[in-house]
């Protein structure tokens, strides 16, 4: 067994230790049906989630990493089991508490961007501001991502990575208590890559966001305070960072 791996490693790191988690998963399933067919993608995963923590998600391709991640942020259901977010069962909610829920609970990061072509960078992130409870202003979310001289540029005037920037102010303007990013560097090259990885770091330790993330990066595998495989549709094993 590598070093740091084991049942007992996937538990919350020191600083997590002695508080009750936002997000707790009970032997959560996912079941597709495609045709007559039944696949069973996510068999019974329990998990905890802390406040503040940086969790990744490890797994081959296929292994169900996504649907887990969309049911976390109340983007699709379980077949069976629960969910509590802060300790409200997620799983009970009616579908506009669960819309309430992502508006202004969650934000979401993905592989690709999905930022609105004719809009500018600030008006990208107006679109989440105004329909959110207690959203920071758009310029303050566009500074905090490094983008403050670019609030009027379009993203076809962007690169990449400024892209996944504005993506990034959009999910973060609402003041989350959770971002979901799903493999939020798989369209931009190594350098941009670890620039984003470093970002996404610093706003969860300095904003204190919940972050859980589906990524491959062993530099930020580094620098999370947790990480969790799956593997057949269930958790199989993780690390957390050690202290010191
Ligand atoms: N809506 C759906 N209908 C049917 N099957 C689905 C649906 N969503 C996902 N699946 C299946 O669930 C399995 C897991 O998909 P998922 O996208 O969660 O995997 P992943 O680990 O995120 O993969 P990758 O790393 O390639 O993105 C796949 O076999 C996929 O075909």
């Amino acid at each position: 067994m590598a070093d740091g791996i084991g049942e007992e490693m996937i538990m919350p790191g020191a600083g997590f230790k002695n508080v009750a988690p936002l997000v707790r998963l009970e032997n959560v399933c996912r079941t597709f049906f495609m045709g007559e067919v039944e696949v069973k993608v996510i068999r019974g995963v329990d998990l905890e989630i802390y406040a503040g923590e940086l969790l990744i998600i490890h797994g081959e391709s296929g292994s169900g990493k996504s649907t887990l991640l969309n049911m976390i942020g109340g983007i699709d259901r379980p077949s069976s089991g629960i969910i509590f977010f802060n300790g409200n069962e997620l799983t009970a909610y009616s579908e506009k508490e669960l819309t309430e829920f992502r508006r202004n609970q969650v934000g979401f990061i993905f592989q690709f961007y999905n930022l609105i072509p004719s809009l500018t960078a600030v008006e990208n992130v107006r679109v989440a501001t105004e329909i959110a409870t207690n959203p920071m202003d758009e310029a303050e979310a566009l500074e905090l991502v490094g983008l403050g001289d670019r609030l009027d540029y379009f993203p076809s005037q962007l690169s990449g990575g400024q892209q996944q920037r504005v993506a990034i102010a959009r999910a973060l303007a609402k003041r989350p208590r959770l971002m979901l990013c799903d493999e939020p560097t798989g369209a931009l090259d190594h350098e941009t890559t670890e620039k984003i990885l470093q970002l996404l770091h610093r706003i969860n330790k300095e904003t204190e966001t919940t972050m859980v993330m589906i990524t491959h990066s062993s530099a930020l595998l580094a620098v999370s305070d947790r990480s969790v495989t799956l593997s057949d549709g269930k958790i199989s094993g993780g690390r957390h960072r050690r202290a010191g």
